[in-house]
């Protein structure tokens, strides 16, 4: 549905942080460089990164809102863009490529009805691209219907709350039918707990109308929870493409798995390797793991362990225990659904994460059990 090719989109003149000098000589930032992604057919794809990685800039690409340098973006069997240095150039304007946008700072019509802010992108068509009176009508209604918003239809906008106002900016987005949908960090201007009932509520709505979408995010719980694939930018590259739990589980390097969530990282060798299972030896002892990152024998490699897949017990499983390691609880945090401890081990310090029954107090000698399947290497840098 989606094609992003080769995409470079640089800005001149910025000297304190330029890297590269473009034609005239000039320091420029690779805002986006050489990105290149597909985003299928009902898919809600993440752009996923922390702030200044680029995700707006391509997002704003996809929008005919920036002039990339170079590369092609297609929808469909449409080009939107094609700049390859030879053949023909396609720069269609914003207004001619027909997707719905949705960002940060949604301008809703304070003016207007709520109705009519929706009816309005319908109204304002060229005529033959107009919809009859009748048919725009019906268009709104059924839209507003979907994002919850019949019993406000006749209000004016100013007079919604947040949650709604954000929906009237998505309801309006919708009501073009638009075959792909770009949404630029829709929900942070919300509080947590709207912007997590929001958060289910554009997951039902991709679910149902089944809607192609872009997502820009630097919120990695938002970005695990919505998409079906995530692209993770850093300095303008998309260092992994994944579905959200393989790059949760499977994260491509440190940048990522420190940047999704939160992890230990225990330096080691591989020891020994055989069909993805992979026997390392750390410091604090042997560790048996299935990665998909094959390393040969000897390698020098960093374990990826979340907090959450490490089990805390006073009680030893045994001598023929796999992946059992000795410490001792230097801190612990209630945080309400679970507990965190910290726990010395060796040299290292390591963060668990454990059911609320489990809470042991600082000083006590414990056995951390770490479950292979949640436990990664990431190559070393
Ligand atoms: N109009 C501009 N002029 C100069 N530099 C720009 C411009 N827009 C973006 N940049 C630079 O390009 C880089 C990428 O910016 P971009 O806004 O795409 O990042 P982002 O990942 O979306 O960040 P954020 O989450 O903070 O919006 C940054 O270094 C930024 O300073």
């Amino acid at each position: 549905m989606l094609r992003i090719h080769n995409l470079i989109k640089s800005f001149a003149g910025e000297k304190s942080r330029g890297k590269k000098k473009d034609e005239a000589g000039h320091s420029a930032v690779f805002a986006v460089n050489d990105v290149s992604f597909e985003v299928k057919e009902g898919e809600l794809f993440t752009l996923l990164g922390p702030s200044g990685c680029g995700k707006t800039t391509t997002l704003r690409s996809i929008a005919g809102l920036e002039k990339p340098d170079s590369g092609t973006i297609a929808v469909g069997d449409r080009v939107m863009f094609s700049s390859t240095g030879s053949g023909r150039s396609v720069n269609l304007p914003a207004n001619q490529r027909g997707l719905g946008m949705v960002f940060q700072s949604y301008a809703i019509w304070p003016h207007m009805t709520v109705f009519d802010n929706v009816a309005f992108p319908l109204q304002v068509r060229p005529r033959g691209q107009r919809p009859a009176k009748k048919e725009i009508s019906e268009r709104v209604e059924r839209v507003l219907a979907t994002m919850q918003l019949s019993e406000q239809s006749g209000r004016q906008a100013t007079k919604l709350s947040g949650g709604q106002q954000q929906r009237l900016a998505l309801a309006r987005a919708l009501v073009i039918e638009p075959p792909l949908l770009l949404l630029d960090e829709p929900l942070s201007n919300l509080d947590a707990k709207l912007r997590e009932s929001l958060r289910y509520e554009l997951k039902r709505l991709q679910r149902e109308l089944g809607i192609t979408s872009v997502y820009v995010t630097h919120d990695q719980v938002e970005a695990l929870a919505l998409s079906t694939q995530i692209a993770v930018m850093e300095r303008g590259a998309v260092v992994q493409l994944g579905k959200p739990r393989e790059v949760y589980e499977q994260p491509a390097n440190k940048f990522v798995a420190e940047f999704i969530g939160t992890s230990n990282f225990i330096p080691g060798t591989v020891a020994s390797q055989q069909a993805g299972r992979h026997c390392v030896e750390t410091s604090n002892g042997t560790l048996f793991l299935e990665s998909a990152h094959h390393m040969p024998v000897g390698s020098e490699v960093v374990v990826s362990i979340r907090p959450e897949a490490v089990e805390l017990s006073t009680v030893s499983r045994g001598e023929q225990a796999a992946n059992e390691w000795t410490g001792e609880v230097v801190a612990r945090a209630f945080l309400g659904d679970a507990v965190d401890h910290v726990v010395s081990v060796g040299q290292h310090e390591v963060r668990a994460r454990v059911n609320p029954s489990v809470s042991i107090e600082s000083g006590t000698p414990v056995y951390l059990q770490l479950d292979p399947s949640k436990i990664s290497l990431v190559p070393v840098n």
